[in-house]
């Protein structure tokens, strides 16, 4: 369906959202217990005055859990004892499990002061006590790295899942002293509200282990610094290193070969952490996938998308798969249709660079809803080891039916307000909704609506289950006409706030047979009164621990962009003007036609 030239048609008239800082919603500091919040209340109104809280204790106790299993440590503080990996790593003397205590660390006579002397303070007595671990930020100078990636290290830190000789690196090109790198980041630094304890001595602590590297313009000179800087803390103890490419996409290439002839550890594994967005069609992305691969094994890379670091995301397998009364029903049998929606409020101003160039379905729909749909849609894997998960996701994004232009709706926020958006005057659609089939023999049939977008009446991100209707419902003259509204529905919620909800059928109280569509609600706030760990944090922790499956593997990226890439083509071909909507409304009214023609009524905003 070729859509209509933009109209005006508003269905809400909601006022327009305040913005004042040019910082994208997303990386603005974790609200709630940092003071620059009240920046990110201004931007996104009301999803962020919702108290964030949910199971930091259970997934402590799981990663506890899961670390011991996996290396029989515990995690405050913790040594980081390295597993024994064989295709990971280009070390010739392999690291195995249980290492003997190792020598302390040789210090070169060259060294800067500033090195040797937080070196000695900071090692303290742990000297030799395992393995180190040394954390590179590729670009640290930047938005990501400032506002979410040094932030979630330290809350890793401060939580005790960074091991004690951990090295922690910004990279850059500008010429910056250790202590300018720190007060840079000292800015965005912030303690958990619910457990507080020290947290000056440990922000110090963290500070401390924390060294800049000026790579200058030549990346290999830049990446062979690096190594010596990292060589200078590791001593001769075994060593593991991640190296986190928070970079424009224009740099990933130069930056991670360089990184690969020259900043990789040979005593330890070596992981690197890939920024999404991960090539811009299938072709592009093909090209730099098979640079990375003839540098990096498969299992060293690890494309990060901060939104499947969701507890949400989590929960799709947990509940399914630890349930016995979900399973059963996870089919075309009984499930009638699934929405996947991510809708935020925030514009795309401060991301106006990465965003009017790319456009929300390569920023959203690519890696966030596609392998949302691939771990909800999935058969059960073998085990919980990422390579199983990994393995029955990409036979998901395999089944996907090539996407029909008439069952996608393009938009794009009009908001005379905001001048940093360079996309008004382009055809980058900032809202998507479209239609997607999987064909096999578990989903034939079922529709996956799936609708994203910015500039939005609310910040929603959910999953609904619809179920099918009961057959021969002896209650049928008591539910009414619309059926609709007695339809078994199943939500996993992120935003507004964390829940779980299922919606069923019940009896009024009291005397004659009414029935009532009524919700069975797990509101984590309610439940668990913790704080909610920064996506960056869950998704950090997986890497160190080598826990890939939230990951996208390069066969699971080529089968996302063999989705995605023949309908941008046709998008871009017949120049598919998206449908202008009002920011702060609800979208294209297209999306709803496009609701109704697939049988499903969205929930609504
Ligand atoms: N910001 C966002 O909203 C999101 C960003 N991303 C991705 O994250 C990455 C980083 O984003 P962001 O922090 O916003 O980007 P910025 O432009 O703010 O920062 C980029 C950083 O990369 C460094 N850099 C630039 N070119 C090179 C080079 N040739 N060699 C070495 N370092 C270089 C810069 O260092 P210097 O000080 O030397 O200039 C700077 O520190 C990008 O890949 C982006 O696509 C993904 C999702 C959201
Ligand atoms: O990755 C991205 O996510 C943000 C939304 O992140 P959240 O943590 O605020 O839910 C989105 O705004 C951005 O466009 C996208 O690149």
């Amino acid at each position: 369906m070729l859509l209509p030239p933009p109209s005006s048609a508003v269905i809400s008239a909601a006022p327009p959202i305040a913005r004042s800082s040019s910082l994208p919603c997303h990386l603005l500091p974790t609200p709630q217990y940092h003071p620059v919040a009240s920046k990110c209340l201004i931007n996104c109104a009301a999803s962020v005055t919702t108290p964030r809280v949910c199971g930091l204790k259970i997934w402590i106790l799981k990663k506890l859990r899961k670390n011991i299993k996996r290396h029989g440590w515990e995690p405050k503080p913790r040594m980081l004892e390295v597993r024994d990996s064989l295709d990971e790593t280009t070390s010739d003397s392999q690291v195995r499990e249980s290492s003997p205590p190792s020598t302390q660390p040789v210090l070169q006579t060259d060294l800067e002061s500033s090195i040797e002397s937080s070196l000695s303070s900071a090692y303290g007595n742990s000297v030799g006590r395992g393995s180190s671990l040394c954390i590179a930020v590729i670009g640290a100078t930047g938005e990501l790295a400032r506002n979410k990636v040094f932030p979630a290290l330290f809350a890793l830190y401060y939580s005790g899942f960074l091991p004690e000789n951990v090295g922690i690196f910004g990279y850059s090109r500008k010429d910056l002293s250790d202590e300018d790198l720190r007060n840079i980041i000292a800015a965005t630094l912030t303690c958990r509200v619910d457990h507080h304890e020290n947290c000056g001595d440990k922000m110090d602590a963290f500070l401390h282990r924390t060294y800049h590297i000026n790579g200058g313009f030549n990346n290999n000179d830049g990446m062979r610094k690096l190594n010596r800087r990292m060589e200078q803390i590791e001593g001769h103890l075994e060593a593991n290193r991640i190296f986190y490419l928070s970079v424009p996409q224009e740099a990933l290439l130069d930056v991670s070969v360089s990184l690969a002839d020259n900043s990789q550890t040979k005593r330890g594994w070596n992981r690197v952490i890939i920024e999404k967005p991960f090539g811009f069609d299938a072709f592009s992305s093909y090209k730099l996938t098979q640079s990375l691969l003839s540098k990096f094994q498969e299992t060293q890379l690890y494309r990060i998308d901060h939104l499947l670091g969701k507890d949400l995301i989590e929960n799709i397998t947990v509940l399914r798969f630890s349930n016995l009364v979900f399973e059963p029903l996870w089919s075309r049998t009984y499930i009638k249709n699934v929405q996947v929606i991510l809708s935020e409020e925030c514009g795309v101003e401060g991301q106006g660079r990465y965003f009017s160039q790319y456009g929300i379905i390569r920023d959203i729909v690519h890696s966030h809803i596609l392998q949302t749909i691939a771990l909800f849609a999935m058969e059960p894997p073998v085990s919980l080891d990422g390579e199983d998960i990994r393995n029955e996701k990409v036979k998901v994004l395999r089944s996907i039916r090539k996407l029909d232009l008439g069952d996608v709706v393009l938009g794009q926020y009009k908001d005379s307000t905001d001048k940093n958006s360079n996309f008004m005057n382009s055809l980058t659609p900032t809202f998507f909704a479209a239609a997607l089939y999987i064909d096999n023999a578990r989903w034939d049939g079922v529709p996956f609506l799936i609708k994203t977008g910015v500039g939005l009446i609310k910040h929603r991100v959910e999953i609904r289950i619809q179920f099918r209707h009961v057959p021969g419902n002896l209650y049928r003259e008591r539910i009414g006409h619309n059926i609709d509204l007695t339809t078994n529905e199943l939500i996993l919620r992120d935003q507004p706030e964390e829940a779980i909800l299922l919606k069923v059928n019940n009896k009024v109280p009291g005397l004659g047979l009414q029935l009532d569509a009524s919700e069975l609600n797990l509101l984590y706030r309610d439940k668990y009164n913790v704080e909610m760990p920064d996506s960056y944090e869950h998704l950090l922790l997986d890497v160190i621990d080598g826990d890939n499956h939230l990951f996208m593997r390069s066969d699971e990226l080529e089968a996302a962009w063999s989705i995605l890439t023949p309908i941008l083509d046709q998008i871009e071909e017949n120049k598919v003007v998206p449908e202008l909507y009002q920011i702060g409304g609800r979208g294209p009214v297209g999306a709803y036609y496009l609701g109704a023609k697939h049988g499903v009524r969205w929930a609504d905003d």
